[in-house]
């Protein structure tokens, strides 16, 4: 007991030695210790994507675009894709334009079809497999929200934010799948939402088509890791991007405003370059939001009947300030 006694002062003497002479070098040394391995990992990264084809959707605004920035700096060999022709020749005259030091990078290829459009998707698949020979990466990202009273929606709202959001990525994932198997290389990432965790009231298509997607990548990813192909799923909050105005309404209209939360979200660029580390470690599953909304998630799973409370008052307030 004694010797204990005296052990312990001698390490507390340590301490006070250390904090009392050799402090400055000493944080010093972990900060540098702390940036050179930060730069390690940043230079590993660059490394996978480097001359990696990578392919993302929904890259003519908002978080695809700002992934296509990302990932073209660090080498990636972009096939970027969406509707907006002129909105995606417009990037890839930007990202041609930009110096960089670091990487060799590629001029980005431009693919355009409509995600809701299943034959498109599939022959847009083919082209770029015939062009580029193989996929590396595949980003799933190109989506819409939804906005309206689930009493009040047309069916068929539903099934346009469900093609768009689900049947697209996992009919893009299906025809580029075989050849990654082929190959026992590949990695499909899909950008999922928070609300594919937890359904929050007024987003009920939306919500249900992430909800959707992330099963299906779930299973996806269990089913493919023994051919070498990795699966990872990022939900993130709120992101500072168009979705709140290119948000669909119950009648089909566009929702057209530029909601709070979306304005006061996260940076594009800040999530885009989560995007490319979380690929890059092989991450399954990355929740990226901040406090309220993790807790909501755990709520879900832990005390459901709580979180459900919590959501009718929700709706009930939102119903409310709708009315006034
Ligand atoms: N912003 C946010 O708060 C959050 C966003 N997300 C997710 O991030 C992803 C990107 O959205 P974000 O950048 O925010 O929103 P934007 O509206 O800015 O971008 C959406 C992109 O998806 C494309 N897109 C939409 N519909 C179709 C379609 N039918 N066919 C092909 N492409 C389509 C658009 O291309 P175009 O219209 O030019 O064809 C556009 O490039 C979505 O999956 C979204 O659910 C997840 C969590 C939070
Ligand atoms: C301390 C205990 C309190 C616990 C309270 C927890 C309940 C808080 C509710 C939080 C709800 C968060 C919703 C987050 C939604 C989100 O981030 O969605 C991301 C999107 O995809 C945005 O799409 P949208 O079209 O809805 O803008």
């Amino acid at each position: 007991m004694l010797s204990l006694l005296r052990r312990k002062m001698l390490y507390k003497g340590t301490l006070m030695e250390i904090s009392s002479s050799n402090l400055l070098p000493l944080l010093l040394g972990s900060v540098g210790l702390i940036i050179l391995f930060r730069l390690l990992q940043s230079m590993k990264d660059r490394a996978i994507v480097q001359d990696a084809v990578v392919v993302i959707t929904g890259a003519s605004s908002g978080l695809g675009k700002e992934c296509a920035r990302v990932f073209h700096a660090a080498g990636a060999r972009l096939v970027l894709c969406g509707r907006n022709k002129q909105k995606l020749e417009e990037l890839v005259k930007e990202l041609t334009g930009m110096v960089n030091n670091k990487s060799k990078t590629h001029t980005p290829h431009i693919v355009t079809f409509d995600l809701a459009d299943l034959d498109a998707v599939r022959s847009s698949a083919h082209e770029i497999l015939n062009y580029f020979g193989q996929v590396d990466i595949l980003i799933n990202n190109g989506g819409i929200s939804y906005r309206g009273n689930i009493l009040d929606t047309a069916i068929n709202v539903d099934k346009d934010v469900m093609n768009t959001n689900y049947f697209g990525p996992i009919a893009l994932t299906k025809a580029i799948l075989p050849s990654m198997v082929q190959r026992r290389s590949g990695h499909v990432a899909v950008i999922s939402s928070v609300q594919g965790k937890i359904a929050i009231p007024f987003r009920s298509a939306y919500a249900a088509s992430k909800h959707a997607t992330q099963a299906f990548f779930d299973c996806l990813r269990a089913e493919v890791e023994q051919y070498g192909v990795k699966v990872t799923i990022i939900s993130p909050g709120y992101i500072r991007t168009n979705l709140s105005l290119n948000a669909v309404t119950g009648n089909g209209s566009k929702y057209g405003v530029m909601d709070k939360n979306t304005a006061e979200g996260y940076e594009p660029r800040v999530v885009a370059e989560a995007v490319l580390t979380t690929v890059c470690r092989r991450k399954k599953d990355v929740l990226l939001a901040g406090f309220l909304p993790t807790v909501a998630v755990y709520l879900r799973t832990l005390i459901p009947s709580l979180f459900f409370l919590i959501m009718t008052a929700r709706a009930k307030k939102e119903r409310k300030m709708k009315d006034n």
